[in-house]
């Protein structure tokens, strides 16, 4: 388990201030579809961005996942999310909900989420309400066929390796048994990039935000979510995403309300090239049951944002979440490893060790750490808000609860023998230096996690909720928050 959340890189930032040293006060170039030359722009360097307008995709599909957004609205299954960026605790703009394979989580801004399950094949999910329910059904529906529709992009350009093409150009006439393995590769690199097993939904009411952030290279206006790249992702696996304003009358008048720049009135998603104030950048308009996919490293060369128009926005952020570390099985896997070293035949509250080897302790109390602080204090710092939804993950917590509090007993069963004549010195220095290492990390992260305001304060007190945004918005110059 990493010790801390990512600070902030130093080369990076010194990367970062010679380009802002560079650009000075004015604003970079960007391009909408009013540009002569947005579509040109768009194929040069943007290619791997794919817009679906709405009327390509099915009717029903669209009726059923817009629902469900208004369902989950409903119900107040959204909440804004306390993150962490560079040591400081910041409320996202948008509200949020995690929807995906069942027993998964997703780490983001040092915050893990974890996963209202949708009715998978063969899951046995008990729901709150039956239309809650039948929106998680929608969501996994939307999945299946944006799952579908972005295989059919990467072939079509070729991002992915054809059957026959490149390969077999390589290898010049290939038997049949190697040309076999190549699809079989294929299909399985295929896969690896397509198989979204969650979504991220975002929603907003722009009037309902007396503060929002001004996107700070282009002069592109308002934004809902700032610049960055989607993180803990399967490298090179793509991002889809189904986007829903909900009321009023779309359509104003481009021109009129905005001569020049994108419409302010219109939420758009903004694209840049990472590290790149030469390329223009990239305002696309998005209405009502748009989607768009980012295929391949598009999410790695670039960076996106979103930019807020005057309705209120749903999203559906479907993902290929890079979980080897990140589901209820491998925890659980982890802390049965840990417990390895415990003898079964003692009472409660006393624990025999079996091993006093000192890579058999270090790893237990690494894995003491892990799961205290990626997934229990995680999961109750957000308090109750999956229980609006359903109580999957109300058993198996309280299951790794259990052997989190085993693992005390370890650590101080640990700490008594140490103390004992029978070990030899140089073991003794060994487990010493390990443990006093992983215990100041434990005892600092849990003075970090208790200073972590808790939410309800946020929510209660606006005043607070201001300064928490001000301060984000102060402390993190031109890159801002998302
Ligand atoms: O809402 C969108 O269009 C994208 C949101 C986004 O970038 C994110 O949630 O990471
Ligand atoms: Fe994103």
């Amino acid at each position: 388990m990493k010790r801390r959340e990512s600070t902030c890189d130093p080369e990076r930032e010194a990367k970062k201030q010679k380009l802002l040293k560079e650009l000075g006060n004015r604003w970079l170039p960007y391009l909408t579809p009013k540009d002569t030359e947005f579509h040109q722009l768009w194929q040069e360097n943007y290619s791997k961005l794919i817009l679906r307008e709405a009327s390509s995709i099915p009717e029903l599909l669209h009726k059923e996942v817009q629902q469900a957004f208004l369902i989950l609205r409903k119900h107040g299954c959204l909440f804004q999310d306390l993150v962490r960026i560079k040591g400081k605790n910041l409320l996202t703009p948008v509200s949020r909900l995690l929807i995906g394979n069942p027993g998964y989580t997703y780490k983001y801004l040092n915050s893990r989420l974890f996963t209202v399950p949708w009715p998978m094949e063969g899951s046995n999910i008990k729901y709150s309400k039956d239309e809650i329910f039948a929106a998680c059904r929608a969501f996994f529906k939307l999945n299946d066929y944006l799952r579908k529709d972005t295989i059919q992009a990467l072939d079509k350009l070729h991002l992915i390796k054809s059957k026959d093409s490149e390969d077999s150009a390589v290898f010049g006439m290939v038997p049949e048994l190697s040309k076999n393995i190549l699809n079989v590769g294929h299909d399985m690199e295929l896969k690896k990039r397509t198989t979204y097993n969650l979504t991220l939904l975002n929603y907003m009411d722009p009037q309902e935000m007396s503060y929002l952030k001004e996107e700070p290279y282009f002069g592109m206006g308002k934004m809902a979510v700032s610049w960055h790249h989607d993180e803990n992702l399967v490298e090179r696996s793509t991002v889809a995403v189904y986007s829903y304003n909900c009321e009023g009358p779309e359509v104003l008048d481009d021109d009129e309300l905005s001569p020049e720049g994108r419409n302010p009135a219109v939420w758009h998603v903004g694209l840049k090239i990472a590290w790149d104030i030469k390329t223009p950048g990239l305002a696309v308009p998005l209405h009502q049951g748009d989607c768009y996919l980012m295929l391949d490293n598009l999410n790695s060369t670039h960076q996106h944002c979103v930019l807020a128009g005057l309705q209120p926005r749903f999203s559906s952020t479907h993902r290929v979440a890079e979980c080897s570390a990140g589901t209820l099985d491998y925890i659980f896997k982890q802390c049965h490893l840990a417990l390895q070293n415990v003898k079964d035949d003692t009472e409660p509250r006393t624990v025999h060790l079996r091993s006093m080897e000192s890579s058999v302790i270090k790893q237990g109390e690494e894995i003491h750490n892990e799961v205290e602080f990626e997934w229990l204090r995680q999961f109750w710092f957000h308090g109750h808000r999956y229980k609006k939804c359903t109580d999957w993950w109300q058993l198996p917590m309280s299951e790794l609860e259990g052997l989190w509090k085993k693992m005390e007993c370890v650590t101080n069963a640990v700490l008594d023998e140490i103390r004992k004549e029978r070990w030899p010195m140089e073991q003794k220095n060994e487990i010493i230096t390990d443990l006093l290492a992983l215990l100041t990390t434990r005892q600092e992260l849990r003075m970090e996690w208790c200073m972590r305001p808790n939410r309800k304060l946020f929510s209660s007190q606006p005043i607070l909720r201001y300064q928490y945004l001000q301060e984000g918005m102060l402390g993190l110059d031109r890159t801002g928050t998302r």
